[in-house]
């Protein structure tokens, strides 16, 4: 059963924001605290022919990873991540989507993830977030989504 997020991510985020016309189209949804989803990249994200650019990977990763932030119900910055790349990205397949929460130590996230493209493993990656107060993306001085207001309660911020 999927479940609505109380939280949305950032309308213009480079990943999946509705709003922002060079996304890389991630959409994700919920089951519990796990995250799944699809992305279909196309000649924008080539770095060989045919083939996804390594970064572009590695930018739906920190997307999708810091999506788990959602169900976690706490706010928080990547802080370190690895992406191991274990077979071809191959541009126009919808490959699939997958993150959780391994653990969590104080402020520090431990969070993992996958990318498939049907039963091949294309990438996997870890990354440790941190856990910020939502007063953390103030100092842009942009405005916050509505959703993020009282999201996460307290934590001692950079
Ligand atoms: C989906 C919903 C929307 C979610 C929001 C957007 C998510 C988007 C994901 C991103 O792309 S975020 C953008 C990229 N990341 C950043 O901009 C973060 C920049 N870094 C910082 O702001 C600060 O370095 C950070 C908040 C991560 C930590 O600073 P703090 O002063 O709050 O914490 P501190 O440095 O005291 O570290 C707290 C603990 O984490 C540990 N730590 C921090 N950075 C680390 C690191 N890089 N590697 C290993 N450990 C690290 C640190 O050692 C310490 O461990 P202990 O408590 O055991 O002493």
């Amino acid at each position: 059963m999927h479940s609505a997020p109380a939280r949305t991510h950032d309308p213009m985020c480079m990943g999946c924001g509705h709003a922002n016309p060079g996304n890389l189209g991630v959409r994700v949804w919920f089951e519990g605290q796990r995250v799944h989803g699809e992305v279909l990249l196309d000649e924008r994200h080539s770095g060989a022919p045919g083939y996804a650019h390594g970064g572009a990977i590695a930018a739906i990763m920190d997307d999708l990873l810091g999506q788990v932030l959602i169900p976690l119900d706490r706010p928080g910055v990547t802080a370190t991540i690895t992406v191991d790349f274990r077979g071809p990205a191959l541009l126009g397949r919808t490959l699939s989507l997958e993150s959780w929460c391994e653990k969590i130590d104080g402020r520090k996230l431990h969070m993992r993830g996958e990318i498939r493209d049907g039963d091949t493993l294309v990438a996997e990656a870890r990354a440790l977030f941190i856990h910020v107060d939502v007063s953390h993306w103030e100092a842009s001085g942009q405005p916050l989504p509505e959703s993020w207001q009282g999201w996460g309660g307290e934590a001692q911020n950079a």
